[in-house]
């Protein structure tokens, strides 16, 4: 039987027209993946393609990149200033990487998850376990997986940004990050840069729903309860 597609009117359009956006709780979408296979670029796709989640923007002391933003990509700053920020409490997480560290500043994450905010972190596995630890209701871990090594050693050459023996260095070190490929919720292979954009971006949709961060979910089905059945949308 066929769906009635035509356009509604009198009470049916004004029983339509009920707001049904629920109030939600933001979440805290990480991205993982060994170096090259693509976080980054999935990031960068999500920010554009979605205006509902913002960046967490790490503090690291690394070297800027070619074409990196201080401020947008990182927060540059010393051994010194980092230190300071440790000493300071400043920092949600923060780790070694490589030969360097990288923290996630506390900011105003926490108010604005409350206020429905989502906010998506680039952040390697010590990051993401003590994020986890902190608060699991929030988080939602994402594992991005090369679908070769060859293929992960061409992408870190073909970003033209870092040294020979810099890439050699994320070389030994992929098959280490790989073994964390378990301590994640989804585990998703980057072949083709659109597809796996498409399955991230499902996962972020479907974890959206999920029932308890769907704060104005209880108002809504205590109305639809209710006497004259109206729901609240709060
Ligand atoms: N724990 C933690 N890891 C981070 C943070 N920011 C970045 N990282 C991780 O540090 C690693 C190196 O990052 P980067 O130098 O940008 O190199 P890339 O992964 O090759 O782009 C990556 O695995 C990032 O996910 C942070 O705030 N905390
Ligand atoms: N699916 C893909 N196919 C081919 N090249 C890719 C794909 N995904 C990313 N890249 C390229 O690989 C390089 C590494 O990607 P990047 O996002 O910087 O990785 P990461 O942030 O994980 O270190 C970049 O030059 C990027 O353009």
């Amino acid at each position: 039987m066929g769906v009635d597609l035509r356009p509604r009117s009198g009470a049916s359009a004004a029983m339509a027209s009920h707001d049904t956006t629920l109030q939600r709780r933001g979440l805290m979408f990480i991205l993982s993946s060994p170096s090259g296979a693509g976080k980054t670029t999935i990031a960068r796709m999500l920010l554009d393609r979605d205006g509902h989640i913002g960046m967490s923007v790490s503090v690291t002391t690394r070297p800027m990149r070619p074409g990196e933003v201080n401020g947008k990509d990182y927060h540059f700053v010393t051994d010194a200033e980092f230190d300071q920020m440790i000493e300071e409490d400043d920092f949600y997480e923060w780790a070694h990487v490589f030969d360097h560290r990288y923290g996630t500043p506390k900011g105003k994450i926490r108010n604005a998850l409350k206020e429905g905010k989502d906010f998506l972190f680039d952040i390697d596995w010590q990051g993401t376990q003590q994020l986890y630890q902190k608060d699991q209701q929030d988080v939602v871990r994402v594992f991005i997986l090369p679908p070769s090594l060859g293929e992960l050693h061409n992408r870190l050459r073909g970003r033209g940004t870092d040294s020979e023996e810099v890439i050699s260095g994320r070389m030994d070190r992929a098959r280490a990050e790989i073994s964390h490929w378990d301590g994640y919720d989804y585990v998703v292979i980057n072949d083709d840069v659109e597809e796996c954009y498409t399955k991230v971006r499902e996962i972020l949709d479907a974890e959206r729903m999920k029932r308890q961060r769907q704060t104005g979910l209880i108002g809504f089905v205590r109305g639809l309860m209710s006497p004259d059945g109206e729901p609240q949308s709060s």
